[in-house]
C-alpha cells in the first residue's frame, strides 16, 4: 500500500525502550521499534527519529532531588545519545541503513547534526535518529521532534508515547478524561493539555506542521496511521485550505 506521507518525524518516548524494566534499555521493545521503522522505509517512507530519554534519566527529575538542573539536563541529553545507539544498532542488524546525529558533540560516538547532511541522509533512504534533544537545558526531546521536524521539512510529526491520544485531562490521573480524536493546536494550548510540552506546540502551531499522538506500545499502529488510517489523535493549526 502507498504511504500517505512522504517524510515522516517520529517521536518515541525513552520509556518505550524500557519494556518490563523499571528504568534503561530493553533489547525486546529496541528490537520490536526498529522492525517497525525498518517496515515504514520497505513502503518508501522517509524517517527522522527523536527518541526521549526518560527511561534513564530526566533533568527536571534530578533537579528536584537537589542536582543543578543544567547538570541533570546534560546528563538527560547524553541519555538520549545512548538510545539513540541502541536504536542505530538494532535497526542496522536489520540491515537498514541508519545514521545518529547530535546536537551535543559527541563526535567521536556519532556524527554532529548538521541540517543539510541530515536532509542528504534521509533522500539517500538512509534513517536519521536526532540524538541529545536540542542541546540545550531547560527543553524536552518533544521541542527538540518539533524543531528537526520543521527543518527536515517532514509532513508529520508523530509522538508515540504511553496514551493513545490526547485527553480532556491527564488519562493517568483522571479516570473520567475523555479522548479527543482532533483539535487545533489554539485549543490545546488554550486548554491546557498536556500531552506535549508548550513550546513543542507553538512551534508545530506557526509552522502548520501536523502532529499526530499515539500509542507507542501498540503493535503495528505506526504503519497503520501512515498508511492513512485514523490512529490516535490529530492536532493541527485547523487551517485546512493550504
Ligand atoms: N490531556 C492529556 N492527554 C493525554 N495525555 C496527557 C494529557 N495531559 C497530560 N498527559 C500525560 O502526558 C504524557 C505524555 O507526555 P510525556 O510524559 O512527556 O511522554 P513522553 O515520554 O512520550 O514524552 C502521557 O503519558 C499522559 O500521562
Ligand atoms: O533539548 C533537550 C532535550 C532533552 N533534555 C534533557 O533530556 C531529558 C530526557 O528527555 P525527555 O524528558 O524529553 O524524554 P522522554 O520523556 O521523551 O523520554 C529531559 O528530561 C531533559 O533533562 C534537554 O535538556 N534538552
Amino acid at each position: 500500500m502507498e504511504p500517505r506521507y512522504r517524510r515522516i518525524l517520529l517521536k518515541l518516548s525513552g520509556e518505550a525502550l524500557m519494556g518490563e524494566r523499571e528504568s534503561g534499555l530493553d533489547a525486546g521493545p529496541v528490537r520490536r521499534l526498529a522492525r517497525e521503522i525498518v517496515q515504514l522505509r520497505g513502503i518508501g517512507v522517509e524517517v527522522g527519529l527523536v527518541i526521549g530519554g526518560g527511561n534513564i534519566i530526566r533533568g527536571a527529575q534530578l533537579a528536584s532531588e537537589g542536582l543543578d538542573r543544567v547538570t541533570g539536563d546534560h546528563m538527560g541529553m547524553l541519555a538520549t545519545v545512548i538510545n539513540a545507539l541502541a536504536m542505530q544498532d538494532a535497526i542496522e542488524h536489520l540491515g537498514q541503513p541508519v545514521r545518529v546525529m547530535s546536537a551535543l558533540k559527541v563526535n567521536q560516538v556519532c556524527e554532529d547534526y548538521i541540517r543539510r547532511r541530515a536532509v542528504r541522509h534521509l533522500e539517500k533512504g538512509r534513517v536519521v535518529i536526532f540524538a541529545a534533544g536540542l542541546g540545550n537545558p531547560f527543553f524536552t526531546t518533544d521541542s527538540a521532534a518539533s524543531l528537526r521536524a520543521i527543518e527536515i521539512d517532514a509532513d508529520l510529526l508523530i509522538k508515540a508515547t504511553k496514551v493513545d491520544g490526547v485527553y480532556s485531562a491527564d488519562p493517568f490521573k483522571d479516570p473520567a478524561a475523555e479522548k479527543i480524536p482532533y483539535l487545533t493546536y489554539d485549543e490545546a494550548l488554550q486548554r491546557r493539555l498536556a500531552v506535549m510540552d508548550t513550546t513543542a506546540l507553538v512551534l508545530c502551531r506557526d509552522h502548520n506542521l501536523p502532529l499526530r499522538v499515539m500509542n507507542v506500545f501498540e503493535p503495528g499502529a505506526i504503519m497503520r496511521l501512515v498508511q492513512g488510517e485514523d490512529i490516535g489523535s490529530l492536532i493541527d493549526t485547523g487551517r485546512h485550505d493550504d
